[in-house]
């Protein structure tokens, strides 16, 4: 069979098993339903194109050699479906029923809009799955998984996706490798295909020539940065994933808008060395000091094990509990690296391929990411934000109001810091809050002479924060001033003052 020979005799480890995977998944589909129970979903679109040639593989492999005369498939028997639309590209139609010629498919042709010519398609044939093409990064496959019965509202069937996982540039690898025909639009500069009313050339392939004017554009599998297919595409507002938005998100204005409200982040270290006590947490002292230093409060920082659950449970509570998380830890290849596992599950979303991270990851670490799947390149699908700065080999890693830190040291953590401050100046991802003023004195007093006291002044003061701690059992206790306006904190410490005799008190001047 052409296609399986065409992935077999070829050499990108990569693609071959992105082929095994989604055949896989076919011939389990064909275990599962007999053939008119099965229909293929075809457009006349790349992804549709990839999956058509994957179907035909899979049902040549499914029904085994012997059955087919020359290990050559003369017909092919699924049912194939085309909505045809009157805002279809007449290249797009072309192609489609060229196609249908070409490789002997049975097509259907609905002229009704695709519920109801499911409707009664369903009604008239014994139809349980539906192939279609669809894949992660396209937005109706949120939430989808290879197998995914149709949603509430539709009528029932299975949709099966087979190639869900693929990239961009895996269908094109699949394209160019099997030398199939594809869509003359996709020579001319389109990238995904919609209706002849919402979609262009994607101006990322344009090439202008100056001298006459021109415009022209290069062909589609010549884009680099597979995220960017639907450029093309008019865009359709889009809500966010899970509602949740913070002013963090909005830029340089939540800078001004929020100087004199409260932001709050919690810290979460991955580690079980960190809980067995064999490594110290030096990240976490760090974080708090320089989210301090921003004007942010710090309401909780926790640690926990290199356990999806665990992380995913911790994430969940604080990041609606408060405007950013930030987690560190647990982010790489290893087994235990399951910080990314788990924010995907607080979201309620599952990690997919990111092209774009991928590529930092291979100019970084060399062809040793290439492999058959790049564990480190799977990013929690749709809630992803590559926050890149040209001091950092690898971008930081933003899923809402969750920052994934990689830093493994003082230092790194440093440099990240910087840049996330420096990204923050020019496009906005943290709100720079008006700084905190703290002071801290220091006294003899017993703690049974000064509770009292203390506790008043905390009612008089309710808009600074009044701590007190010793350093040692018998030595002096501290009592620490902190808020946003230094006048109230001289007021404050002016108010204790008064309360004991002079001299009971001392300022304490931090080295
Ligand atoms: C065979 C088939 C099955 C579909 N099943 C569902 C479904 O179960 N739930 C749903 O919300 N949309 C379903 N859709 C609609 C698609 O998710 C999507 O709206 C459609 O492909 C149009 O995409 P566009 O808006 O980008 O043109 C189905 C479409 C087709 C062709
Ligand atoms: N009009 C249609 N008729 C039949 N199937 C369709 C139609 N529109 C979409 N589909 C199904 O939905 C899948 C996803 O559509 P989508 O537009 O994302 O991919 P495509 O058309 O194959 O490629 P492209 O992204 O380049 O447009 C298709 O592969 C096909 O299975
Ligand atoms: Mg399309």
């Amino acid at each position: 069979m052409e296609i399986d020979k065409a992935i077999r005799e070829c050499d990108d480890r990569r693609l071959k098993t992105k082929y095994n995977n989604a055949v896989y998944v076919i011939q389990r589909a064909l275990a599962l339903y007999a053939t008119e129970e099965v229909a293929f979903s075809f457009n006349g679109g790349k992804d549709s194109t990839v999956l058509l040639h994957l179907l035909r593989a899979g049902y040549f492999l499914h029904k085994g050699e012997q059955s087919c005369s020359n290990g050559v498939l003369e017909d092919f028997p699924i049912r194939t479906i085309y909505f045809e639309s009157q805002s279809a590209f007449p290249e797009i139609n072309c192609f489609t029923y060229n196609t249908a010629t070409s490789y002997g498919l049975q097509l259907d042709i609905i002229r009704t809009d695709f519920k109801s010519g499911l409707e009664a398609l369903l009604k008239a044939k014994p139809i349980r799955a539906i192939f279609l093409g669809v894949r992660i990064g396209d937005p109706t496959a949120i939430g989808q998984e290879q197998f995914s019965p149709s949603s509430i509202g539709w009528p029932p069937f299975m949709r099966v996706n087979p190639i869900l996982d693929w990239s961009y540039r895996d269908v094109w690898a699949f394209i160019l490798t099997c030398k199939v025909q594809y869509c003359s639009l996709y020579d001319q500069g389109y990238t995904s295909i919609g209706s002849i009313y919402d979609t262009v050339p994607n101006s990322l392939l344009c090439i202008s020539d100056s001298s006459s004017s021109k415009e022209g554009f290069r062909p589609a599998y010549l884009l680099s940065d597979g995220r960017l297919e639907r450029a093309g595409r008019a865009k359709k507002s889009s809500a966010s994933v899970c509602g949740h938005k913070t002013a963090l998100s909005n830029g340089l204005d939540s800078v001004n808008l929020q100087k004199n409200s409260l932001l709050t982040a919690s810290t979460i270290a991955v580690g079980d060395e960190i809980l067995l006590g064999t490594v110290e947490d030096q990240l976490r002292p760090l974080l708090c000091r320089k989210l301090h230093s921003i004007g942010w409060s710090v309401t909780h920082t926790a640690i926990v094990q290199n356990d999806v659950d665990s992380v995913a449970e911790e994430v969940e509570r604080w990041k609606s509990n408060n405007d950013m998380v930030f987690i560190y830890g647990g982010v790489g290849p290893l087994h235990s690296d399951v910080t990314l596992a788990g924010v995907a599950k607080a979201f309620g979303v599952r990690l997919a391929p990111d092209e774009e991270f991928e590529e930092y990851l291979r100019h970084l670490i060399g062809d040793h990411c290439t492999g058959d799947r790049n564990e480190m390149a799977q990013l929690p699908e749709g809630i992803t934000e590559l926050l890149h700065h040209e001091k950092l080999p690898v971008p930081l890693i933003k899923c809402q109001n969750v920052i994934i830190l990689n830093a493994t040291n003082v230092t790194e953590l440093e440099k990240q810091w910087e840049c996330l401050i420096e990204l923050t100046r020019s496009t906005g991802v943290l709100a720079l809050m008006e700084q905190y003023v703290s002071k801290c004195l220091k006294t003899d007093l017993s703690d049974v002479e000064i509770a009292q006291p203390l506790m008043k002044l905390c009612l008089e003061f309710p808009d600074l924060q009044i701590g007190s701690y010793r350093e040692s059992r018998y030595g002096p206790l501290i009592i620490s001033f902190k808020g946003k306006d230094p006048a109230r904190i001289e007021s404050g410490v002016g108010a204790l003052c008064k309360k004991f005799k002079a001299g009971a008190f001392s300022e304490v001047v931090s080295s």
